[in-house]
């Protein structure tokens, strides 16, 4: 598939690399690319002669689809249509990163995602061709389609089941965080801007993986989380199982942030993102090798996506540093001091520093209790006894005639639920004496 990218900028040059390394992660060659400075034209997003340029470009190097970077309105679409040759398909930066999402998309939530999101996009265009083809105004736009009016009601309804069905998954995930909350687990999450290096950070901080042990308990613990050099290799959430003595911690990677995306986009996304929002920790990770400015904007971008629903201490985490000389690191670290205070640097692929990180996790995390707990012995103490040692770290067990005691360590929330099962026995044991 040969594709042609296109883009325009208010002012300055405009910079193709990632609408680029977007349409080859869709599958696209690229045989050229047609760019310009000056405001948008409402009719063409170009202007008229930079519009012809391209169609002339298309013709010479048979391409059969133009990416533009920039978003493009329903009639800009239809009108490049009009002025391309016959059979080029034009699509902008959203129904690109949409199509990569598509073929991406293997999970029902990713599908019902990826539907959402098409749903949301197709909306106000279909609102706007039948309030065109109403006034009657614009003849040369029915050529977009049949006009029709129910389209309109069906994407209405079918977004509402769609978001229903998602919230439904929603709720099932909710569960799980809270059981595995309970359960002792703390929940650390990878962020950032895509292609920053998440899934090689999870295979670093999370190595020994024991999926059997969890196979049931943990349906989304993986035995891969895949790293490519291609953007959006990951699309869902992969957990994996950390062992940062006593804590037992779950790593959760999953799909990575990128600018310009609109509302209803991240929206769509919205169940995915929930891993990050709802964990305990987040890692922003960060790839320091590039330039500075570069660096700067995605970290933007990724507070931007972070900011309207995370509740979590991030921990910003500058990766690649295998990449970079110290003085570079230096420099880098001090430019973006503003925006990331005090990061932990790491590189992911050789596992520098990856120890240090993981006592930064430590420390960030809420700290360990240490309790000591007398439980009468009644038909269920072994039980809460063997429930105290799955779920803490016990330092001392001392069997009486008539009671146990325990001393461990553990979250908060698993010592007060030990605490409260522990008062249970008290009551039953009382009741049967
Ligand atoms: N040199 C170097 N390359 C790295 C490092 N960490 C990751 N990479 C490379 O960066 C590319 C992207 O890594 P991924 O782990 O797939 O990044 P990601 O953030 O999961 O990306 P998406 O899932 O696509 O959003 C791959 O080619 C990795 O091998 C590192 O510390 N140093
Ligand atoms: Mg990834």
């Amino acid at each position: 598939m040969s594709a042609i990218v296109a883009k325009r900028v208010d002012s300055g040059t405009a910079d193709t690399t990632e609408i680029r390394d977007l349409a080859a992660a869709a599958g696209y060659t690229i045989s050229g690319e047609v760019t310009q400075s000056r405001r948008a034209d409402p009719a063409l997003q170009f202007g008229e002669g930079k519009a012809e340029e391209l169609a002339a470009r298309v013709d010479e190097t048979d391409a059969k689809t133009v990416v533009f970077d920039n978003r493009l309105g329903p009639y800009q679409m239809y009108n490049l249509g009009q002025l391309l040759p016959d059979g080029t398909e034009v699509i902008d930066r959203f129904t690109l990163i949409l199509e990569i999402f598509g073929q991406r998309a293997q999970t029902r939530k990713a599908q019902l995602q990826v539907e959402l999101a098409e749903l949301r996009y197709e909306l106000p265009r279909a609102e706007a061709k039948s309030s065109l083809a109403k006034r009657d105004e614009h003849p040369g736009f029915m050529g977009l389609g049949e006009y029709d009016e129910s389209r309109e009601r069906d994407i209405k309804a079918q977004i509402s089941r769609i978001t229903d069905e998602l919230e439904q998954i929603e709720r099932t995930e909710e569960h799980r965080r809270e059981r595995r909350r309970d359960s002792g687990f703390d929940l650390v999450a990878l962020a950032g801007y895509t292609n920053a290096g998440k899934s090689t950070l999870l295979r670093q901080l999370a190595a020994d993986l024991e999926i059997d042990e969890n196979e049931d308990l943990h349906p989304d613990l993986e035995s891969t989380a895949e790293s490519q050099d291609r953007l959006f290799t990951t699309l869902g959430t992969t957990t994996r199982r950390a062992a940062i003595q006593p804590r037992d911690v779950l790593v959760t990677d999953t799909v990575g942030f990128i600018s310009d995306l609109p509302h209803w986009l991240v929206e769509s996304f919205k169940s995915t993102l929930d891993s990050v929002y709802r964990a305990d920790l987040v890692l922003l990770v960060v790839d320091v090798s590039e330039p500075v400015d570069e660096i700067h904007e995605k970290v933007v971008t990724c507070h931007d996506t972070l900011y309207e629903r995370n509740e979590a201490p991030i921990v910003t985490v500058l990766n690649k540093i295998d990449r970079v000389d110290d003085e570079e690191l230096t420099e880098k670290r001090e430019a973006l001091s503003g925006l990331a205070p005090g990061p932990v640097s790491v590189s992911a692929r050789t596992g520098t520093n990856v120890e240090e990180l993981l006592e930064r996790i430590d420390d960030e995390l809420p700290d360990w209790l240490e309790e000591r707990l007398v439980l009468p012995m009644t038909d269920d103490t072994m039980s809460l006894v063997s429930w105290i040692h799955d779920n803490a770290n016990v330092n001392d067990v001392t069997y009486g005639d008539e009671d146990v005691h325990v001393s461990f360590e553990a979250r908060p929330a698993v010592v007060s639920r030990a605490r409260s099962r522990a008062g249970e026995l008290e009551r039953t044991s009382v009741e049967s004496a």
